[in-house]
């Protein structure tokens, strides 16, 4: 359900603790993260056991590690009969340890090297393959002028070769993903054990390319000890669902109730109630005061609506009336379309004094509880709040910026502020609960950055409440379902375009093909 998505910090310290506790010698690790590279590059070239040795493998190896694990590889290549050249940025004597080690091995096995100060970058013609292994998540700061140049290189050479980057593209953070100021533009990223935070960034996407994740030996045990802050979602969480049974009836595949609606915002509620359908919810039902219930039901037959007191404004006397509905219920979402105007401050603190359904808080309703802010300890556990960076900001009293410079504590402080489960929503989207591990979303999906696409996923998420998940579960398998239709959106409509209800009514092939991923 959850692959560890590992800072460079916690990395090393597995590397370290596999050596401490385990005996594991980095020799070793190197070793495998050698061989897992080479096994990922031929499948990415469709090389295989019989297949001539004719690939002509340029090898870039900087000074740490990075470079002693382009070493190991560059030895394999060479030992299969390809024809490889080890250009290394350190003179041969000043290579330390684990990768002195390997480059001792690759030069009694006679694999050709040279200094790269010692070439000239004009006689790098005609390489298949250009690895990059200058810096891996030992980069600190800027890089210095000698690597920028080679990240230069590599990028020329990549022109007409085929890029592997070992462990994250050189020049990109490990924790942030940005490049520090460019980076190596790979067309195949091996990233050792375990995706590093960095990776799963928006801003390092240009860079990856297709990102392969290998396994080169850290315990287990050692991983589960020592799980680090953050994981990402991954396809296997669509396993929390099952396939409905023949005699499913729709009073138990979940009620939702939307609260929501306005003068003026009538569709919100209605996206919500159809996302939530959409993702397999048997009933939706539409609560909003009674004069605008016409607005919102308008050509939507399969939505119910529960036209509240009168007029059209919420009023805390809709508390009342709705209270004795409640118990048709599984869930609810409070917040598409309410709007802020007149007293529906008041309906939403009558709302949280009163009712005990797992709730979704979106849209408005986050932007009243933010401006009354000891509403927020009401909130607890059964609930998910779901701010984009904006909502955020007024919620934690930030501006926009320091949101997104500092989106995963953000996302933390909020689930501590609330006792609820927080998902700070857009690219690579985040859910935190008060305690246990930050879930960082795989999807950038421009597709899904259209108004209304909130929405949609306040309606999977009521679904997903309603269908019995705890809420960080229902936060982590909605926001990855939403991504998902996102990515099928993006493939029949590659400039955007496409409306919100179009995320929804993908959401059943989009849970479809999670599930297929899962199973192959
Ligand atoms: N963890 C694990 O389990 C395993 C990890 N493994 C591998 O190790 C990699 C991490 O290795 P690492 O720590 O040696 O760091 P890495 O990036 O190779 O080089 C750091 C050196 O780069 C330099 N440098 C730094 N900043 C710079 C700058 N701005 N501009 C220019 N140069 C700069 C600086 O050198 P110096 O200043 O001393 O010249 C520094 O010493 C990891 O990504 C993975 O590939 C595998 O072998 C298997 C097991
Ligand atoms: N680039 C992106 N990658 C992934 N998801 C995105 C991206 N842009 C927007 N989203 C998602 O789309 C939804 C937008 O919600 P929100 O900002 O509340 O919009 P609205 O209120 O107009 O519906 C969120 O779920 C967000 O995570
Ligand atoms: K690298």
């Amino acid at each position: 359900m959850f692959a560890p998505l590992p800072t460079p910090h916690e990395m090393a310290d597995w590397d370290r603790l596999s050596a401490r506790d385990f005996g594991i010698m980095p020799e070793m690790l190197m070793e495998n993260a050698s061989r897992a590279a080479l096994q990922a590059l031929f499948d990415a070239l469709g090389v295989k056991a019989h297949s001539p040795a004719n690939k002509r493998v340029l090898l870039l190896a900087g000074p740490g590690n990075n470079g002693g694990d382009a070493t190991a590889l560059s030895r394999h290549l060479h030992d299969l009969g390809h024809e490889v050249l080890l250009l290394h940025t350190r003179p041969r004597q000043d290579y330390k340890n684990e990768a002195a080690y390997h480059l001792e091995l690759a030069l009694k096995a006679g694999v050709p090297t040279r200094l790269a100060t010692d070439l000239d970058a004009r006689d790098l013609g005609g390489y298949d393959v250009v690895v990059d292994g200058l810096l891996g998540t030992g980069l600190s700061g800027e890089l210095r002028p000698d690597m920028l140049n080679l990240v230069r290189l590599t990028n020329d050479l990549g022109r007409k070769a085929f890029v592997l980057a070992l462990d994250i593209p050189s020049g990109l953070s490990g924790f942030t993903g940005r490049p520090l100021p460019e980076a190596v533009r790979a067309n195949l990223t091996v990233t050792f054990e375990a995706a590093k935070i960095g990776i799963a960034q928006p801003e390092a996407a240009p860079y990856i390319g297709r990102l392969d994740v290998r396994p080169i030996g850290i315990p287990r045990a050692l991983r589960k000890a020592h799980a680090p802050a953050h994981v990402l979602m991954t396809a296997g969480l669509t396993d929390l669902i099952e396939k409905p049974g023949p005699g499913l009836h729709k009073g138990t595949a979940g009620h939702v109730l939307i609260i929501g609606g306005s003068a003026g915002l009538t569709g919100a509620p209605m996206l919500a109630a159809v996302a939530a359908m959409r993702a397999g919810a048997g009933l939706a039902t539409i609560a909003c005061p009674a004069d605008i219930a016409d607005a919102v039901k308008a050509s939507r037959p399969e939505v119910m609506i529960l036209p509240l007191d009168s007029g059209t404004e919420w009023t805390p006397n809709m508390m009342a009336a709705l209270e004795p509905e409640l118990a048709r219920f599984d869930a609810a979402v409070v917040g598409p379309g309410l709007g802020r105007a007149g007293d529906t401050a008041n309906f939403l603190r009558a709302w949280l004094s009163t009712a005990t359904l797992p709730t979704v808080y979106d849209a408005d309703a986050l932007n009243l509880l933010a401006s009354q802010k000891e509403l927020l300890k009401k909130i607890g556990e059964s609930a998910i709040v779901t701010p984009h960076p904006g909502e955020m900001a007024r919620l934690l009293d930030l501006d926009i910026a320091e949101v997104q410079a500092r989106r995963s504590e953000c996302c933390r402080r909020l689930a501590e502020n609330t006792g609820a489960v927080s998902v700070l929503k857009g690219a690579a989207s985040l859910v935190a609960s008060a305690n246990g591990p930050r879930a960082v979303s795989p999807y950038c999906e421009p597709n899904l950055a259209v108004a209304g696409s909130g929405d949609v996923l306040s309606g999977i998420l009521g679904r997903l409440l309603a269908g019995g998940l705890d809420a960080y579960h229902a936060a982590c398998l909605g926001v990855l379902w939403h991504g998902q239709a996102g990515s099928i959106l993006a493939r029949d409509f590659p400039y955007r375009g496409n409306m919100p209800l179009e995320i929804a009514h993908v959401l059943p092939q989009a849970i479809k093909e999670l599930k297929g991923h899962v199973q192959r």
